[in-house]
Parts: C-alpha cells; structure tokens; sequence
C-alpha cells in the first residue's frame, strides 16, 4: 500500500440523516446485505461520457497524460474488484471505441438524454431500464480522473455491509464564504461562515464539505424515484489532492500535472526503469522507406527524438532497437545513434526478455516503446509502456501512455519525457 492509498483508506465517511425532500426508503430483500444466503446485490460501475461536450471537444476521449479521459477511472473501477460490470453509457461511435479498448462495456444512450440540457440522473435512469439486473450504480466521472481503487471498495462496503442507498464524495474545503453585493438589493457584503473578528487560523477550523463530483453510488430504487442522492445516505472524503474536478479548459493542464502526481497508475507499483526498447519502423521512423536505384533503403527520422534519446542515456537508461523487418544496419548505423539492435525478429518478446536477464532486470524496470501488433505482448509486461499516437490499434489498447507525437515525429522524446516525470514520482515515494 503507498502513502496515498494508505490515507484513503483512513478517509471519513460519516453518515447523515437526510435533510429535506430525499425520501427515506425501505431496505429490501432485494438490495439487502446478504444475511441468509441472498444473491450479492450487482453493483454496477457507469461512466456518463457523452460526445457533445461544453468547452473542451470529444473531452471524455481526449488524452491526460497520455491516456484517454474515461480510461483513469475505468482502470481504478477494473482494479477496485467491487463491480459485477463495467459500463460507459455514450451516444459517439468514437467515444464506444475508447472504452471497448479500454475493457468496458458500453451502453448506447438515446439522444434525449445525451443534450446539453440533460441531467446525469436522466442518463442513468435510462440505463437502468436497459439494465434490469442491476441493483446500485455507482456513477463515476470521468471528470475527477485522481480515484483510486480503494476509495471505490470503502464506498462499495458502505453500501454493502453499512446499508446506506446512498454515497457520494466530497472534499473538505477551508474557504471564506462571503454574500454578494446586489445593486438595488444589498450593497454590502456579509460574512458567510467565519467571524471576521476571531478569523480562524486553518488548523483551528474543520473546515467545509463540498461535494467534488467524482462519485454518486445510489441504489436503484432511489434512482427510480428520481434521486441521486436519497434515503440513508453517506458521504465518502476524498483526499483534497485526489480531488480533482476538469470542468473548464483551464482545468485541463492542473488536472494532467495531478494526476501524473497523484493518479492511480495499476495494481503493480512503479519501478525505476532502465531500459527503454524501441521499434525501429513506426517508432524511431514514421514507417515510410525509400529505395533507391542501387537498393539502398532511405528513412527519416526526427532530430527531436535523438534529443530524447541522449537525455534517456544521461539518466542511466539504457535504449535499445528493435524491428520484425530486417531494415539495413547500415543506414540505421548512419544514424549514429551508438544504440544495440536486433532487426529481423519474429518473436520480440524473446528477445527483450533475453535483454532484460543479461541486465538483471525484471519487467517493472524496462519501458517499451511499440506501435505495432508485434509490439503486444512487450507492451503488455514493460513497466511502462507507450505507443505513437499513429499507433496500431491493438498496440493502443496494450499502452499505458498514448503520444501526442506520431512515430518518426518526437514519439521517442515525448515518451522519454513521460519516463521522466513517472520517475519523480517514484522517487518522491521512495523518500
Ligand atoms: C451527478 C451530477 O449531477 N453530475 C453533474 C456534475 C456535478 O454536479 C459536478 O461535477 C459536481 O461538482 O456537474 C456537471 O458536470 P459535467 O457536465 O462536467 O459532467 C460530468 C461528466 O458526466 C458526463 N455527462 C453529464 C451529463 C450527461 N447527461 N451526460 C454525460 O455524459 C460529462 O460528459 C462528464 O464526463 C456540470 O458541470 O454541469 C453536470 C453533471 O450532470
């Protein structure tokens, strides 16, 4: 267990009677807690990601930190063990695509509940009447990509063992409310919650509870009775660096340093790499050949990626080329890149497990940089793995990091430079 997870695990869900209109339900045998051998009530996981989005474009499928929106929070409700399914409800093609690549199931929403107007608790009623074996949703946003797997099993268990018919997470905020200034109305302001003669200092307060938007988990009769939050219910403290809302665009680069910080990366904790096997065509070149008269092969390659590569040798990462073609050493060896190759290989799998014995290395410790289904099972067992964005579709799904950059076109550094920024941060966990 890392630090972080460690401190989730000791987050507060306290329970609160409800307030107002939420109607108190029933428990019944149905959603029940399992006493006398009832069926395990199905809690399903369902992400809202529809294609028309406010202010950032096809939002829930565009890349963080080199993988698609919806796909950080898919791994932490995969990894979480506590949903029988899996489910992005959607109305894009491109949007389905991402998440069957990204292990979910999709639900294909009607276009009444996929307007700007309509509400979540919409989307997700409509989907529970496709869905008649589901008992509780836990509707998970894609816009709070920080969740780990373990705040998903403490809300589950909530549900389960606690009975509450409903949870959702919020954040614990230590800010100054103040009233507004209304022309013809009030033209002063008044302090909302602090006395401004006995100002609080921050460790003398407790602060406020603000929901962060990352989860509402509510059972289906609630949600039938037009609640997303109802009945008994609870709220689950997320950690405040956890706690990340992309709501604007400006959001988007806050969201993409968090996560990299503070996102959850896999069950397997992050080793320091040092190795780095790149494919020569697709990777190191963008594929394209030329053949002369004489038969001699011309490639291309960008300067920017032998940047990238020398910057990954001056931090001690050794990289190596490989490629299923047999491409000519002697126009690679023009390169100069001074970099060990194996070309004409059938199984790279072999080979790179053969390079990572003679370095005594385990998988944690290589990075693998492919883009073709060749590449596959390499992707699947490095440490870290990448793909150009003009990557093969079965490499994508295998990759943990998709570029920006397509191969033969900065691929190489940019996923040098993704390497750089998992390390510090398995460095600052190593302090
Ligand atoms: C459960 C709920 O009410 N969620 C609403 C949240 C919530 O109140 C805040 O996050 C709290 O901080 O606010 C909204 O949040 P937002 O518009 O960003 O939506 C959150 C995620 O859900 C998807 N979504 C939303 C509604 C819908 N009918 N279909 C969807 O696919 C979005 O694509 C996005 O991935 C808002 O800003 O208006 C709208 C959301 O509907």
């Amino acid at each position: 267990m890392d630090s972080s997870e460690k401190a989730a695990a000791t987050s507060s869900p306290r329970g609160r009677p409800p307030r107002g209109r939420p109607p108190k339900l029933q428990r019944n045998a149905r959603n029940g807690v399992g006493k006398g051998g009832e069926k395990t009530p199905h809690m399903a996981a369902l992400i809202l990601a529809r294609g028309g989005s406010k202010g950032i474009p096809l939002k829930n499928i565009k890349h963080l930190a080199g993988v698609p929106l919806i796909g950080w929070v898919l791994r932490a409700a995969q990894d979480a063990g506590v949903f029988q399914s899996i489910w992005v409800s959607t109305d894009h093609d491109e949007i389905e695509k991402v998440a069957k690549q990204c292990g979910a199931q999709v639900h294909r929403r009607s276009s009444e509940v996929s307007k700007d107007s309509s509400t979540s608790l919409d989307a997700i009623a409509e989907f529970l009447s496709y869905h008649n074996e589901v008992d509780i949703v836990g509707n998970i946003q894609a816009t709070s990509p920080c969740l780990h797997p373990s705040d998903l099993q403490k809300v589950a268990e909530m549900i389960r063992e606690d009975g509450y018919d409903s949870v959702f997470s919020v954040v614990r905020r230590h800010q100054f409310r103040w009233s507004e200034i209304q022309k013809g109305v009030s033209d002063v302001t008044e302090p909302l919650n602090l006395n401004p003669a006995k100002r609080p200092r921050r460790q003398d307060w407790d602060g406020e509870l603000y929901e962060n938007g990352s989860f509402y988990f509510a059972k289906r009769h609630l949600i039938e009775m037009g609640y997303l939050q109802g009945g008994k219910m609870a709220y689950y403290e997320m950690r405040a660096e956890h706690s990340v809302d992309i709501d604007v665009d400006i959001d988007w680069p806050i969201a993409e340093q968090r996560v990299l910080r503070y996102g959850y990366f896999g069950k397997e904790k992050l080793k320091e790499i040092k190795l780095l096997v790149c494919n020569i065509d697709g990777c190191l070149t963008n594929g394209h050949i030329y053949v002369s008269g004489n038969q001699e092969e011309i490639i291309s390659y960008d300067v920017r990626d032998s940047i990238g590569i020398s910057l990954l040798k001056k931090s001690n990462i050794e990289v190596r080329l490989i490629s299923e073609r047999p491409c000519s050493k002697q126009t690679l060896s023009s390169l100069k890149l001074d970099l060990r190759m194996e070309i004409g290989i059938s199984n790279k799998l072999a080979v790179v497990d053969e390079w990572r014995k003679e370095m005594g290395l385990c998988w944690k410790e290589v990075a693998y940089l492919g883009n073709e289904v060749s590449d596959e099972e390499c992707l699947k067992k490095a440490g870290m793995s990448g793909v150009p964005a003009d990557a093969c579709s079965i490499a994508q799904k295998a990759s943990g990091y998709i570029c920006k950059c397509n191969g033969g076109r900065g691929a190489i550094r940019e996923f040098a430079e993704h390497i750089f920024l998992l390390m510090e941060k398995v460095n600052s966990c190593q302090k």
